[in-house]
């Protein structure tokens, strides 16, 4: 299982880490920040990513890939060269040929599977790495050069203080049995008794991307959207976890259904439509005004210009500011509401709420890592157990495949899909929680 190195393995220390999050160039920032965070302090990713030790050779990367719009591609060429890499035996993923840098695909992840992630066999795919002393110094002085987080001793966590996200994030700690305590209800500071030093901050969503960049801040929720849009792909940023499960939505273009738009039902027609000139450019009303001209350019938009509201964009076009709209769409309902519609090829982001930490916090401070590390775990806790149950019951049975067909035979629990190993237990989708009383 093991395949033999086409490089001999070079006496070194190993690394493992985790990536939580791939999005097209993100890739090459995960692979490189957590690199550094191992050789930082390998013990606590030991622990943090549950990753065993193979062989006594090498440790696994784990990436486990959740949107099959991103198509991550994981590149290691950023390591310092000579890097060597060899394959190593993972449960999770079928050997993968690894040269000194190398890229793969993984197999598009459903929404459905969302949630499953760790769980998947298509989900993760384990890499291993072994990097000399010099190579783990050279890493290591690259990220470590340059400003210091500030002098303070707590840890602060940035919440939405308004708006839509603000809610659903305490309700998310709250159900992994974090309560948010006010210390006093005027005061956008709060604690949670439930890790200690931590002092969290309510802020606006872009204020709390903002602080995270100056420092001011070491970890924060928001939603995907805002982290991009202020964090303006700043290498400083990282998205510790991609999927939280709320918050869920796109950034899109959107235009009217009626005149010159009509028969116009995809980005590359809006582009090509001969109207737009220097004169007179396509005019855009949006809140994104990082990424939407960045989104319109990379798709060949030169005669296009930007307008800016705080709200209410889906005006614009009715009252003729703007020809199209970029702003956030879930259920679709105020764009049909204003006669607009979106196009092919118009979304610029899927968004929901992520958590981000800053890689100097994560790099320089063990307490953040071990916060970040309390607060990690307990949410994939619960975002993994979302929709599973189990179902204990006596049951006579020869194999687990007929103890199971006797489950789903039952009236009352029809619906269920068993996804099990029987010797203990049946594990099933949605189902009523069975303790007692035999089920023959
Ligand atoms: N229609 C929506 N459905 C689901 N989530 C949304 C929707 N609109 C926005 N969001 C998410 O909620 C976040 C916060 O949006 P919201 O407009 O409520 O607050 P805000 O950032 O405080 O806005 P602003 O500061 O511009 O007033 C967005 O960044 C996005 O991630
Ligand atoms: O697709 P839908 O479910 O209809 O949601 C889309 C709307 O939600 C957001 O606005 P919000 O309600 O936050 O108000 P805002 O326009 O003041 O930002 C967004 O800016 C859209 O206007």
């Amino acid at each position: 299982m093991f395949a033999k190195p086409s490089l001999a393995p070079p006496a070194t220390v190993h690394f493992a880490g985790i990536a939580t999050h791939l999005r097209n160039n993100d890739a090459m920032l995960s692979v490189h920040s957590l690199l550094t965070i191992i050789a930082t302090d390998l013990a606590w990713l030991l622990k943090f990513n549950h990753i065993s030790h193979s062989s006594g050779l090498s440790l696994s990367f784990i990436f486990p890939f959740t949107q099959a719009k991103y198509q991550p591609v994981m590149s290691l060429s950023r390591l310092q060269q000579p890097c060597y890499l060899q394959q190593c035996p993972s449960p999770l993923s079928p050997s993968i040929p690894l040269p000194c840098s190398f890229s793969f695909r993984v197999s598009p992840y459903s929404q459905r599977q969302r949630r499953l992630r760790f769980g998947g066999h298509t989900s993760s795919v384990a890499v291993c790495c072994s990097l000399s002393q010099q190579q783990q110094s050279q890493i290591l002085s690259s990220v470590t050069n340059g400003s210091t987080v500030s002098d303070r001793k707590e840890i602060r966590l940035g919440l939405p203080s308004k708006g839509r996200m603000a809610a659903d994030t305490l309700d998310l700690l709250k159900d992994c049995q974090l309560s948010v305590k006010h210390v006093n209800p005027r005061q956008y500071v709060a604690e949670i008794p439930q890790l200690t030093n931590l002092e969290v901050w309510f802020q606006r969503p872009k204020d709390i991307v903002r602080k995270l960049l100056s420092g001011d801040l070491d970890l924060g929720i928001v939603g995907f959207d805002t982290f991009s849009e202020f964090g303006l792909g700043n290498e400083d940023l990282i998205i510790v976890h991609d999927a939280l499960g709320y918050g869920e939505c796109r950034l899109s273009i959107a235009i009217p259904k009626y005149g010159i738009f009509e028969n116009i039902n995809s980005l590359r027609e809006l582009a090509q439509m001969p109207q737009w000139t220097t004169e007179k450019p396509l005019r855009v009303a949006t809140g994104f005004s990082h990424l939407g001209p960045k989104f319109m350019k990379d798709n060949g938009f030169t005669h296009v210009t930007f307008s800016t509201a705080d709200g209410a964009l889906e005006a614009a076009p009715a009252m003729g500011i703007a020809d199209a709209i970029l702003d956030l769409v879930s259920s679709g309902t105020t764009l049909k509401e204003n006669n607009l519609k979106e196009i092919e090829g118009g979304v610029v982001l899927e968004s929901q709420a992520v958590l981000v930490a800053t890689r100097k916090s994560l790099i320089q401070r063990e307490d953040v890592r071990g916060i970040t590390k309390e607060i990690l775990e307990r949410f994939e806790a619960h975002l993994r157990a979302g929709g599973q149950f189990t179902v204990t019951a006596n049951m006579r049975g020869s194999s687990s495949e007929e103890v199971a067909a006797r489950v789903l035979t039952q009236p009352s629990l029809s619906g269920l899909q068993v996804s099990f190993s029987l010797g203990g237990g049946v594990g099933v989708g949605p189902a009523p929680h069975l303790t007692r009383g035999g089920l023959n």
